[in-house]
């Protein structure tokens, strides 16, 4: 367990921190080439944390060619991969060392809670990019099947530049679920932060260069989606994007993909993921438990947020009574408080998205309320299944409660979404779990607990939730590796014919 400060030492640490804003090519900081700078907001209190480079075509272009030099010299690609893995774990130990300015710095930028910060986001963080640098020396290549006169060889490569194109709920997390398998695979990496949250990003690749990454190897180009993803996505020297953001975003990069060189395109996207609660579930209060925590962790600034409750009705008032006990624990207020579970949500623009549910019409159970600074508070909502609040991703504190009469009804419900990423169902009946994992179609179904398995599972989703591959587990090496077969022929014979 973490060992947390006060919010006094937090807020002496806050105050001391020493942001990062400017871009990281080539192995240093530099301005945008415009040299124009965007605000960055710290979303619980309004204040502008500091003016980060606006980057733009022209840095994305100055990225790439840096990256491919690097990707082309071989100076990390074709390292031994124990020499990677030695490096990324020199890197994941800065992490270590710096973790709790990383940490401050992560709460101040995205108003997430310092608690999760230090307990999830920065040990997640080390915990994933030592997985992938311990894995790299042991994947082994194939050799296939063949007559004994040829050997076919089956080779894994790295894609080469790729461009990674984070969200900003995790910023830190969702960075190393993309560098970890990619660095460690020999790829050269142009990291596009999220513009509401580039601070981490920028410090880690200091870190990055400290810890013997060779330059031009990371590199991180902040700005805005237009002004970076674009002509990251639309470039033709990209071999490949890997995407974690909105759905309709993910739409975008197929198409710039489409339209350019057709690199590689991994997305994962949205959610809208259900916890189904069958009447012969045991131990309500702890179900309640977890279908609070899937719901309001991160304050529902999660993909895989389990924001549909669908509860057969016999259980429903029972079930009900302990969420809200439940939910009534989770306390909201200045992230930089360590007592605190719900922080602010990431930014006034996504505020008044959230809060613009609030007033659609549907039965308020609890909370509904906000306040300045971007806090929603944990919302419980009664709605029907038709309803836009249990449609849309919301990406917010609000669990919408439906009901239904049958396990049948229930799945059937599960599926009625665009989205594919995550699901839960809770029961005593373990025939009823299995035929209802296997029945809801979503990446990821625990089984009576909320949870998003970890670095040793693949996480990605089925239909709109996800395309192209998966993030976490070995599974991930397959986004940034592809397979070359090269074949030998081994026959002595030379009156045989060729072809
Ligand atoms: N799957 C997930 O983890 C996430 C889902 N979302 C969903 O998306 C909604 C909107 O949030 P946004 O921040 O607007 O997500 P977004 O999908 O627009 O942003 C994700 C990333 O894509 C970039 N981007 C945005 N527009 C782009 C464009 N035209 N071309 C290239 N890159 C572009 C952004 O700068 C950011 O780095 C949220 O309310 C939530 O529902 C948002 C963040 C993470
Ligand atoms: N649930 C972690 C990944 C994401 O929200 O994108």
């Amino acid at each position: 367990m973490t060992d947390l400060l006060t919010r006094e030492e937090y807020k002496a640490l806050a105050a001391g921190l020493t942001l990062p804003t400017n871009a990281f090519i080539d192995g240093s900081y530099r301005p945008a080439a415009s040299g124009k700078t965007f605000e960055t907001v710290n979303p619980a209190t309004g204040e502008t944390l500091a003016s980060v480079a606006a980057c733009g075509a022209e840095d994305v272009d100055f990225a790439v060619l840096k990256a491919r030099e690097a990707f082309e010299d071989g100076r990390w690609s074709k390292l031994h991969p124990s020499e990677r893995k030695d490096t990324l774990i020199r890197f994941a130990k800065l992490i270590t060392r710096n973790r709790r300015e990383l940490a401050v710095m992560e709460s101040l930028d995205s108003g997430k809670t310092i608690y999760d910060c230090e307990t999830v986001d920065v040990p997640e963080t080390i915990h994933c990019l030592k997985w992938h640098a311990e894995a790299i020396d042991k994947i082994y290549d194939q050799v296939s099947p063949a007559s004994d006169d040829h050997i076919a060889m089956i080779v894994r490569e790295p894609v080469g530049v790729v461009g990674l194109v984070l969200p900003w709920n995790f910023p830190l997390l969702m960075l190393a679920w993309k560098i970890g398998p990619a660095l460690a695979a020999g790829c050269s990496v142009i990291v596009k932060p999220a513009e509401e949250t580039s601070l981490t990003a920028l410090r880690i690749a200091e870190l990055a260069m400290e810890a013997g990454i060779p330059r031009g190897v990371f590199n991180v180009v902040p700005g805005s989606g237009p002004d970076v993803g674009e002509p990251l996505g639309r470039h033709m020297d990209v071999d490949m994007i890997s995407f974690t953001g909105s759905t309709e975003t993910g739409r975008r990069f197929l198409r710039y993909a489409a339209d350019s060189n057709l690199k590689e395109v991994v997305l994962e996207m949205g959610g809208k993921n259900p916890s189904v609660v069958l009447k012969d579930a045991e131990n309500l209060d702890r179900v309640a438990a977890h279908v609070v925590n899937g719901a309001f962790w991160n304050m529902g600034e999660n993909c895989s947020a389990s924001s549909r409750l669908i509860v057969e009705e016999d259980i429903k008032e029972a079930l009900l009574e302990r969420i809200l006990a439940h939910a009534r624990e989770w306390t909201i207020g200045d992230p930089l408080d360590p007592e605190h579970r719900v922080g602010a949500l990431v930014s006034s623009d996504h505020f008044a998205k959230v809060s613009s549910y609030l007033d659609k019409g549907a039965k308020v159970l609890m909370g509904g309320g906000s306040r300045d600074g971007a806090f929603v508070e944990p919302t419980v909502l009664e709605t029907d299944p038709g309803s836009t609040i249990a449609r849309e991703e919301i990406f917010g504190p609000v669990l919408s409660v439906l009901t239904v009469r049958s396990f049948d009804e229930a799945i059937a419900l599960a599926n009625d979404t665009q989205y594919g990423l995550a699901a839960s169902i809770f029961t005593g009946n373990a025939r009823k779990a299995l035929r209802g994992a296997r029945a809801i179609r979503a990446g990821t179904v625990t089984v009576n607990c909320f949870g998003e398995g970890d670095i040793t599972t693949p996480f990605g989703g089925f239909k709109q939730s996800g395309f192209g591959g998966r993030d976490n587990s070995l599974a991930a090496h397959d986004q940034y590796t592809q397979l070359k077969t090269i074949w030998l022929d081994l026959s002595d014979d030379e009156d045989e014919a060729v072809g």
